[in-house]
C-alpha cells in the first residue's frame, strides 16, 4: 500500500493512505543501517510503501520511500555531523509575514528566500493582517510587493480573518505541499487552522519508549486540506536554516544577482568591497535592491548562517 507520512515522533511514523486512513508505522530494520548522514531516514511528506506486519494483523511497517522530488534537512544540535529531515517534496515555501504586532525585517524574508532558492522550491510571502494597517503600513508592504515582484518572487496580501483571503489562499496552494514558516504571532497558526479547520485526520497518539523523558525535538506536521493539497506546519522552526550555504555560493541564491555575476572584473569577486563589480554597479544604478544588497552583506558575515 501506498502512503504519505503526515507526523513521526522519531520512531513512529504516521502515514495516510489513499482511504484518508491514517495508520501508524514502524521502520523496517534495515533503514536504520542505511548510511545516510540523518537522525531520521523517513520524514514528513515522504511517501511510502507499508505492509501490514505479517506477525501481526496491527502493525504496519514501512518497506520502502519513494524518490523525494527535494527535501528541507537541519542540522541535528546533539550530533552535528548528522541532519535532521524536516519535510520532503515541497512545491511551495510560504512565509508568513507582518508588518506590525509583530513587524517581519526583510532581512528575515531575504534569508527564508535565499534558503528556499538552495532548496530550489519556489516560495511565496504572505503578509498578513492587513486588517491592521494604516496608510503608511499599507505603502510600505506595497513598496515591498513591488520590489520582490521584481525579482520575480510572488506575494499575496491577506488577513486570516477575511474570508475571500482564504479562499484565494486555498487556490494558490491547490495541487500543492505547502511548507509554512514564520515568526511566532504572525498567524500561521489562525491561518493553517482556517485552512485545516474540518479536518479530522487526527493520528492516534502512540506511546513511544524511545522518546520518554527525552525533550523531544519539534517534527513538522502535514494536513490534506483538499485533494493532493497538502500543508505542512513547522511548530517551533521560525526560519528555514542557510542549511550548507558556502559564501562564495551566496549570490547565486539571490536571483537578481546570479545573471550578473560572470561580469564582475574579477572572477573570484565576493560582491562585498572589489573595484569593478558588477553586482555594485547594479545596486548604483538600482537594479539590485538596497535591501536586497544589504540582506546580502548581512548574510556573508554571518557565519553562524552557513553551519
Ligand atoms: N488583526 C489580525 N490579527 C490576527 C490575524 N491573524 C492572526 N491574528 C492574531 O494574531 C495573534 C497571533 O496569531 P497566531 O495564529 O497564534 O500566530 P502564530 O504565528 O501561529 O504564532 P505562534 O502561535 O506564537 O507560533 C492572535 O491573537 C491572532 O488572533 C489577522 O489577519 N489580523
Ligand atoms: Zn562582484
Amino acid at each position: 500500500m501506498k502512503g504519505r507520512v503526515i507526523k513521526s515522533t522519531g520512531s513512529w511514523y504516521s502515514v495516510l493512505l489513499e482511504n484518508k486512513e491514517v495508520v501508524n508505522c514502524r521502520l523496517r530494520g534495515k533503514f536504520k543501517l542505511d548510511k545516510q548522514k540523518v537522525t531520521n531516514p523517513v520524514t514528513v511528506g515522504d511517501w511510502v510503501e507499508i505492509l501490514v506486519e505479517p506477525s501481526s494483523d496491527t502493525e504496519y511497517i514501512i518497506t520502502d520511500i519513494y524518490p523525494r522530488d527535494n527535501y528541507i534537512i537541519r542540522k541535528s544540535p546533539k550530533k552535528l555531523a548528522y541532519g535532521h529531515l524536516l519535510a520532503s517534496n515541497i512545491d511551495l515555501a510560504v512565509l508568513v509575514a507582518s508588518v506590525v504586532y509583530p513587524k517581519t525585517s526583510t532581512g528575515f524574508i531575504d534569508r527564508f528566500l535565499v534558503t528556499a532558492e538552495a532548496y530550489r522550491i519556489p516560495s511565496l510571502i504572505l503578509f498578513n493582517k492587513k486588517d491592521l494597517w494604516d496608510e503608511e503600513a499599507r505603502s510600505f508592504v506595497e513598496e515591498m510587493v513591488n520590489t520582490y515582484k521584481s525579482i520575480g518572487y510572488s506575494s499575496l496580501i491577506m488577513s486570516s480573518f477575511n474570508d475571500v483571503d482564504i479562499q484565494k489562499l486555498r487556490e494558490v496552494l491547490h495541487g500543492k505541499t505547502s511548507l509554512f514558516s514564520g515568526h511566532s504571532g504572525v498567524g500561521k497558526s489562525t491561518l493553517l487552522n482556517k485552512l485545516t479547520g474540518n479536518i479530522t485526520q487526527k493520528t492516534q497518539e502512540v506511546s513511544d519508549f524511545a522518546n520518554k523523558g527525552v525533550h523531544t525535538t519539534t517534527f513538522a506536521e502535514m494536513f490534506e486540506i483538499e485533494k493532493n493539497t497538502f500543508v505542512i506546519d513547522t511548530p517551533g522552526i521560525k526560519e528555514l536554516a542557510l542549511a550548507e550555504i558556502e559564501e562564495e555560493e551566496l549570490s547565486h541564491y539571490f536571483p537578481e544577482m546570479r545573471e550578473l555575476i560572470g561580469q564582475c572584473k574579477y572572477h573570484n569577486c565576493t560582491h562585498t568591497h572589489e573595484p569593478g563589480c558588477a553586482i555594485v554597479e547594479a545596486l548604483n544604478n538600482g537594479k539590485v535592491p538596497a535591501s536586497r544588497y544589504n540582506s546580502y552583506l548581512s548574510m556573508y558575515d554571518d557565519e553562524d548562517n552557513r553551519r
